[in-house]
This record gives C-alpha cells, sequence and structure tokens, in this order.
C-alpha cells in the first residue's frame, strides 16, 4: 500500500507564494498528474512529496506514517528528473547498480534485478554501454530504469520526457503507464502537457499561481471544469467575455439561452459547434480553414472581430470572407461568484427560448 496524504501543505520562498495551503489524497496504486501553467508550483509540491524540499507549513504522510521531516532517501519514494543527469562514466548497467550497491545487496541480487529491470524498460542487452553511446530516449529509459531498481512505492516524475520529440515522449509516458500498472505503483507525474494529462492520468490536479483549481479523472476535468482558467487551459476552448441580461448571454454579438445578471464568460468548446444557416445573434465570418487532416477547424471572426474557432468535418469547404451561421449545442457560463452553469440545446426549450434550438 502506497497513500500520500498532504495535509494543508504551503510553501514560500521569500515573498513568493509557491503553494498555499493544499489539501490532496493520492491513492494506492494511482497515477496522479500536476498539470499547470509555468510557476504554478508543480515541481514544488512534487519535491516536497519526494523530500527535496521541506514545506513552509502543512504535513505529508505515506501509508499514514508522517515523513515531513525525513529526507529523501528515508522515504519509499524515488525521484525521474528532466535532465537524465546519468553518470557519464559508468556504464548503464552501473548507473542503475548504484543504489542498490549503497544498500550493500549481495552482488547476484543486484545482477538480477538491474537486468529485470533493464528488461522492462525495453533496454535488455544494453548494461554494458556508456550513456553517451544511447539515444535521448534511451539515456531517458535508463533514468527510469533507476528510480524503478529500488522498488520505490511511489514513483515522482519530474517532465521527464520533456526534452524528447514528441513521438518519442508518447511512447515512453504510455511506457511509463504500462509499467506503473504492472508494478502496482503510485506515481505523481508533472507535466504542462494537458495531453500527456489527459492521456495517462488515473486523476488531473490542475494547479494555477500555487493553488489547486480542481482534482478530478481526465473526462471529468474536460467536460466539466469548474473554473473559466481550468475550462481555458485543458483542451481547445473559445472563452468570450459577456454579458448576462434577459434570460441570455450577450458576447461579441452571439447569443444564446442563459440565466443570471451582469459580466460573465462563456466557453464554448470548438467540436460543440455546428454550422447553419446565419442568423441574428448566430452568425460569424470565416478567417480561414485549418486542416488538421482528422478534422477542419473553421478560424471565425464573430461581430466585434473576436476569434471563435470551429471544429468541423472536413467535407466541409467554406471560403474565407463567406458568412456562416453557428447552432451551438453546448456552452457553460461562468460567473465571479457561483457555480459555473452548463447549457446544452436540447435542454434549452425548459428556458423558455426556443430560438437557438
Ligand atoms: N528555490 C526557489 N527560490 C525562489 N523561488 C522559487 C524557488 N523554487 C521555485 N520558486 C518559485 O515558486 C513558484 C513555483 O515554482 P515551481 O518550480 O514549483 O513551478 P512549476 O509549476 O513547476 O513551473 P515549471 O513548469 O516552469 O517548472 C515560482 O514562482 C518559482 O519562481
Amino acid at each position: 500500500m502506497a497513500q500520500v496524504r498532504l495535509s494543508g501543505i504551503a510553501k514560500t520562498f521569500g515573498k513568493v507564494t509557491a503553494l498555499d495551503a493544499m489539501d490532496l489524497v493520492i491513492d494506492d496504486g494511482e497515477l496522479v498528474c500536476l498539470l499547470g501553467p509555468s510557476g504554478s508550483g508543480k515541481s514544488t509540491l512534487l519535491r516536497i512529496i519526494g523530500g527535496f524540499e521541506t514545506p513552509s507549513a502543512g504535513a505529508i504522510a505515506i501509508d499514514g506514517v508522517d515523513v515531513t521531516g525525513l529526507p529523501p532517501e528515508r522515504r519509499p519514494t524515488a525521484m525521474v528528473f528532466q535532465s537524465h543527469a546519468l553518470w557519464s562514466h559508468m556504464t548503464v548497467h552501473g548507473n542503475i547498480a548504484f543504489g542498490l550497491k549503497l544498500r550493500r545487496l549481495p552482488k547476484s541480487e543486484i545482477r538480477d534485478r538491474v537486468e529485470r529491470v533493464l528488461d522492462l524498460v525495453g533496454l535488455a542487452g544494453y548494461g554494458g554501454r556508456l550513456p553517451s553511446q544511447l539515444s535521448g530516449g534511451q539515456q531517458q529509459r535508463v533514468a527510469l530504469a533507476r528510480s524503478l531498481v529500488i522498488e520505490p512505492k511511489i514513483l515522482l516524475l519530474d517532465e521527464p520526457f520533456a526534452s524528447l520529440d514528441q513521438h518519442l515522449r508518447e511512447r515512453l509516458r504510455d511506457e511509463v503507464r504500462d509499467i506503473q500498472q504492472r508494478l502496482g505503483i503510485t506515481a505523481v507525474f508533472v507535466t504542462h502537457g494537458q495531453d500527456e494529462a489527459l492521456a495517462i492520468s488515473d486523476r488531473i490536479v490542475v494547479l494555477a499561481d500555487g493553488r489547486m483549481q480542481q482534482v478530478g479523472r481526465p473526462g471529468e476535468i474536460y467536460a466539466e471544469p469548474k473554473t473559466a482558467f481550468v475550462a481555458g487551459f485543458i483542451g481547445a476552448m473559445n472563452m468570450l467575455d459577456g454579458l448576462l441580461a434577459d434570460g441570455e448571454i450577450a458576447a461579441s454579438g452571439l447569443r444564446l439561452a442563459a440565466e443570471g445578471s451582469g459580466p460573465a464568460r462563456l466557453a464554448i468548446r470548438p467540436e460543440d459547434i455546428a454550422l447553419s444557416e446565419p442568423a441574428d445573434g448566430r452568425a460569424a465570418t470565416v478567417r480561414r480553414m485549418i486542416d488538421f487532416g482528422a478534422h477542419v477547424v473553421i478560424d471565425s471572426a464573430l461581430a466585434d472581430g473576436t476569434h471563435l474557432r470551429i471544429q468541423t468535418d472536413k467535407a466541409i469547404r467554406v471560403a474565407p470572407g463567406e458568412r456562416i451561421g453557428i447552432r451551438v449545442d453546448r456552452w457553460t457560463v461562468f460567473t465571479e461568484d457561483g457555480e459555473p452553469r452548463r447549457y446544452r440545446s436540447d435542454t434549452l426549450r425548459s428556458f423558455r427560448d426556443v430560438r437557438y434550438a
């Protein structure tokens, strides 16, 4: 069992609040991604879990044992850093065996464990090479093997594949997910790549300005963002400034049914917009078509010039300057205070306004 419990964890560096009183439980065997923009506190939180940083306030417990004051080597954790930091004069075998030698394990056991973990990361037969004789991706696999060989209960990864090209990054992150599930270990993965987080996480913790914005399953975070920040940060989103009045939100000439009054933000996913006949309050002008192969995105302009992106079928062809009608199937309205309100076109009839249905 390896559960991590953070209670009121905070960290300040001088006047900078890197983390603000954070409570979080990471369950046994879970892979949790810490996702957020640069400077949001992801690495600081990970380093606190690993014991590389001391919190200014709060406590951290692993399997019910308080480890707040313990150094990294006395925690059941292992960290994989962004830069592989392998010892260049040591072979792959030597690099991986190092931690086991420190623990004074018998030679035969060290050899067996190194072989097993090399196999696990797809590098069987590479033990005799020097790091300089490996590709970047292979070096990062060695770094991963070096962390896994000590059989940690909790694997901590700080943007481990950031320096690799996208193709390799995707392959390695899927492998990490696979290995983590096979070994049944708990993992915390720092990334600022939303695709990465959506692809591999059991749960995502979205951070901004040292605060947890939302914690949830990938699909939940995508479909039901709790704040305008999360809505804009995860997945493609049209975010428009609008005004609520008379059962509608008006934003950049677009009008949709919504309750409440006063300023608000209107969030619409590009895939939740379809083309239709132009009409008052639901028209735009095509700027350009962006062909992604599997689908097409129409970059359009609303009445005041604000961009509106529409994801559509690649069979659809429109020309720059063309006026198009839009039908919005789902939208979310965020106000300063209060919960976000989500709407769908087929629920509109209950909003006494059938114009957009
Ligand atoms: N040792 C330090 N001394 C002073 N300020 C620090 C230190 N480490 C981090 N910070 C500050 O704390 C905040 C959070 O930093 P952190 O590295 O945790 O962010 P991050 O989300 O991991 O960012 P990135 O994606 O850029 O790595 C930032 O404002 C950063 O400048």
